[in-house]
């Protein structure tokens, strides 16, 4: 199955939540567009066991740290999303977006669309700053305009009770993990996190 984790904005926490899923679910990685360095890939291949997984290179790999429509214009290519086709495996795939969901691939595509493409279900990672309620609803509201299927929610950061309250009371979607800020995150973090979204996966 094609997990798509997307997020209500950049830098929320999609590859971190992507080593855990990875783990939870013994998965593979792949992020077909990366802008700008260090490369998610790595980051997810060092928190996780190399025998158990396999990290796909990207279909895009840009140079530039901004916007992948923005930066593959600069390296002068174009995204093509028919290109984009997820790699075969007999396990789940854990497919990372860049940005949030309408973040443009080119004059046309927005990221929102390659969830599409591989026929996978959206897990939406979604931090709790002030300004993240109208972010969370309207990507909800924007995954919902297209009929992809959405997982649930992941929490990342410091906690907020009533952002989470009226987050789940207008979108009616699970929670699947609340993950608190870590000092430091190391091997051990992805393994008990892992255990704990595990428990609500299936509930
Ligand atoms: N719960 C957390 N505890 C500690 N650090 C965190 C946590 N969540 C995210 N970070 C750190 O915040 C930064 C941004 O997170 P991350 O790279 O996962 O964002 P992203 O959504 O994947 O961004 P992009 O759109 O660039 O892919 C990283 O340095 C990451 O390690
Ligand atoms: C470079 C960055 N870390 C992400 N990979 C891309 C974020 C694009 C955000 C575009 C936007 O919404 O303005
Ligand atoms: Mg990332």
């Amino acid at each position: 199955m094609n997990y798509f984790v997307t997020a209500i904005d950049t830098d929320s926490g999609k590859t971190l939540v992507s080593t855990i899923l990875c783990e939870a679910l013994q998965a593979d990685y792949w992020k077909p567009v990366q802008a700008g360095y260090p490369r998610d890939t790595e980051a997810v291949a060092k928190l996780l066991d190399p025998q158990r997984h396999v990290f796909f290179p990207e279909g895009y790999l840009l140079q530039t740290p901004a916007s992948p429509h923005a930066a593959a214009r600069i390296d002068g290519v174009t995204i093509d999303l028919q290109t984009l086709t997820p790699p075969a495996t007999t396990r789940d795939l854990i497919i990372e977006g860049a940005g949030g969901c309408l973040v443009p691939l080119n004059d046309h595509d927005f990221v929102i669309d390659l969830a599409a493409h591989c026929h996978a279900t959206v897990i939406l990672v979604a931090d709790l700053y002030l300004g993240s309620i109208n972010h969370t609803l309207l990507t909800v509201e924007a995954l919902r305009k297209r009929n992809l299927p959405v997982k649930g929610i992941i929490f990342n950061g410091p906690s907020n009770a009533e952002s989470e309250r009226i987050i789940m009371l207008h979108t009616g979607l699970p929670v699947l993990l609340r993950l608190p800020r870590q000092e430091q995150v190391t091997r051990q973090t992805i393994i008990d996190y892992a255990k704990e979204l595990q428990q609500h996966w299936h509930a």
